[in-house]
């Protein structure tokens, strides 16, 4: 598939871990074992419902160290072909979350990925299953 080589290497305005994007959520990632891993914290201007951070910027999460995991373990991008979540319990304006993405499989160019947010207590509060598809 051909991109557009003007925006093909500005990865510093990624919505979810550009540091140059000034509305963006500034994720900064660490692969950890066999996870990428991100913490973040939720502000008042994340929430959905009162009090509670919206399933949109949770699915970003999840989306961002999937493929970030994809990108700095294979210096590759990998664009999200297709992405499901289940939001087991709210997560809380001020509550710091962990987010982790991991590889499960791989078949050809198809990256078959896994996506936890954990609440500090050790529960599970969204997880996602993705297939990403690695850039010709
Ligand atoms: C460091 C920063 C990390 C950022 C991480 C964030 C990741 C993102 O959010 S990416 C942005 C959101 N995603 C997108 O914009 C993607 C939009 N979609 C696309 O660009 C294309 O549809 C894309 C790349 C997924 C696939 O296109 P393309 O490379 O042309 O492959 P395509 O020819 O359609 O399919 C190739 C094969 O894979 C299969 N395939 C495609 N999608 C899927 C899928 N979801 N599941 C199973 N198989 C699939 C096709 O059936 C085909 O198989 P076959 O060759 O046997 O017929």
């Amino acid at each position: 598939m051909e991109r557009d080589q003007r925006v093909k290497n500005d990865n510093s305005w990624c919505f979810a871990c550009g540091e140059e994007n000034p509305i963006g959520l500034k994720l900064k990632m660490s692969i950890q074992g066999e996870c990428c891993t991100a913490y973040f914290t939720p502000q008042k201007e994340h929430q959905s419902y009162d009090g509670n951070m919206h399933g949109g910027l949770i699915s970003t999460l999840l989306d961002e160290v999937m493929g970030n995991y994809v990108y700095q373990v294979e210096h590759r991008k990998a664009y999200t072909a297709k992405i499901e979540i289940r939001f087991r319990q709210p997560v809380l304006i001020g509550e710091t979350i962990k987010a982790e993405g991991k590889a499960v499989s791989q078949h050809g160019r198809l990256r078959t990925m896994e996506g936890k947010i954990w609440k500090k207590d050790g529960t599970i509060a969204a997880e996602a299953t993705a297939s990403m598809m690695l850039e010709t």
